[in-house]
């Protein structure tokens, strides 16, 4: 089974460039990248505020709107999720490396 955000990230490819009175990911793609970047400093900030508040159940539904957003603006950019875990695995290559050296 493909990973749900595998899933999510081809469905925001999907309706990117579609009506934007009837899909979301259409109508802030229509409002432009600086609006994309904009949820996704809000939804940031949100997901903070839980974190200070200490209000796991909220921290998760901001953590979903945060992922989602970035997911859309990743999109926009022509990155993908993809692109993002290959920047992980060469970071754990590097302090792979690090750790081997350091031990010896
Ligand atoms: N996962 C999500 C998702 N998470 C959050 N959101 C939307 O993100 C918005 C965030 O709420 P806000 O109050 O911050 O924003 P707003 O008031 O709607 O908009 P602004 O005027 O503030 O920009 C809400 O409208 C949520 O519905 C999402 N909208 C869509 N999806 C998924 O994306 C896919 C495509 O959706 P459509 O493009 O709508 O077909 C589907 O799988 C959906 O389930």
């Amino acid at each position: 089974m493909a990973d749900l955000l595998d899933t999510l990230e081809q469905t925001i490819r999907d309706r990117r460039l579609g009506d934007p009175a009837t899909s979301y990911v259409a109508k802030l793609t229509a409002r432009g990248r600086a609006k994309i970047a904009q949820k996704l400093g809000e939804e940031a900030t949100e997901a903070v505020i839980a974190a200070i508040q200490d209000d796991r159940a909220e921290l998760v539904k901001e953590s979903a709107d945060l992922l989602f957003h970035l997911l859309v603006l990743l999109a926009d950019m022509g990155l993908s999720l993809d692109d993002v875990r290959a920047e992980l695995v060469r970071r754990e290559g590097v302090s792979g490396i690090a750790e081997k050296a350091a031990r010896g």
